[in-house]
């Protein structure tokens, strides 16, 4: 994996990565309105280009291609692009490809809920995540504990357990910009 990042951190991308339903669509967009920034969540413009919403494009297209288009979607963005916030879907950051442009390019944030304060979510995202149609509690569970260890791999951690999303977007923002004026305090 490239390490060296010749992009200035202000300049970076910042993505925001996590399970299902944590909250990256609600809070990126927050994150961007306290920066000034564009918004690009992966989802709404895979939906947009192939104006379908996600839950057809599994159904007509499967799981296989939409994995192929979001992949190809987010190296294109972090490699192309600067000064975005991008939410990714759930599942995105399963995909080496995809951790591996995320992390030499950009800021890697991890929303962090535990199982217990995410299981309130179900009724809010059942019906709009294929994923979790037809699952049991059980294998929800086994699915979001499995894919904790793709997560692991960021740059920085947000608990946002009990926090309201403008909290959450707040300290994302506190977090960059301490961020910057440690490692490029001049710019
Ligand atoms: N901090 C929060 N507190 C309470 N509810 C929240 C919070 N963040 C998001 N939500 C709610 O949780 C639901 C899922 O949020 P959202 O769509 O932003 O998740 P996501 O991480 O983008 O999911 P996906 O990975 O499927 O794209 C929404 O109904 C949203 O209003
Ligand atoms: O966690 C996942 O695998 C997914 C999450 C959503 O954001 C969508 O990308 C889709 O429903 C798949
Ligand atoms: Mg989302």
């Amino acid at each position: 994996m490239e390490t060296y990042c010749n992009i200035p951190l202000r300049e970076r991308n910042i993505v925001l990565i996590g399970f299902m339903g944590v909250g990256k669509t609600t809070i990126g967009q927050l994150v961007a309105k306290k920066l000034y920034r564009d918004f690009i969540d992966v989802d709404q413009e895979i939906e947009k280009i192939h104006n379908m919403s996600i839950p057809t494009i599994f159904q007509q297209l499967g799981e296989e291609y939409f994995r192929k288009v979001e992949k190809e979607f987010i190296v294109d963005i972090c490699t192309n692009t600067r000064l975005k916030i991008i939410s990714l879907g759930g599942g995105a950051y399963l995909q080496e490809e995809v951790r591996n442009v995320c992390l030499s390019k950009c800021i890697v944030f991890f929303l962090d809920l535990s199982w217990d304060s995410w299981k309130d979510r179900i009724p809010l995202i059942v019906n709009s995540r294929p994923l979790l149609k037809n699952k049991t509690l059980e294998e929800i569970e086994e699915l979001f504990f499995k894919r904790r260890d793709a997560y692991s791999l960021h740059n920085s951690r947000v608990s946002t357990n009990d926090l309201d999303p403008e909290a959450v977007a707040d300290q994302i923002v506190k977090s960059v910009k301490w961020t910057w004026e440690i490692y490029e305090p001049n710019d």
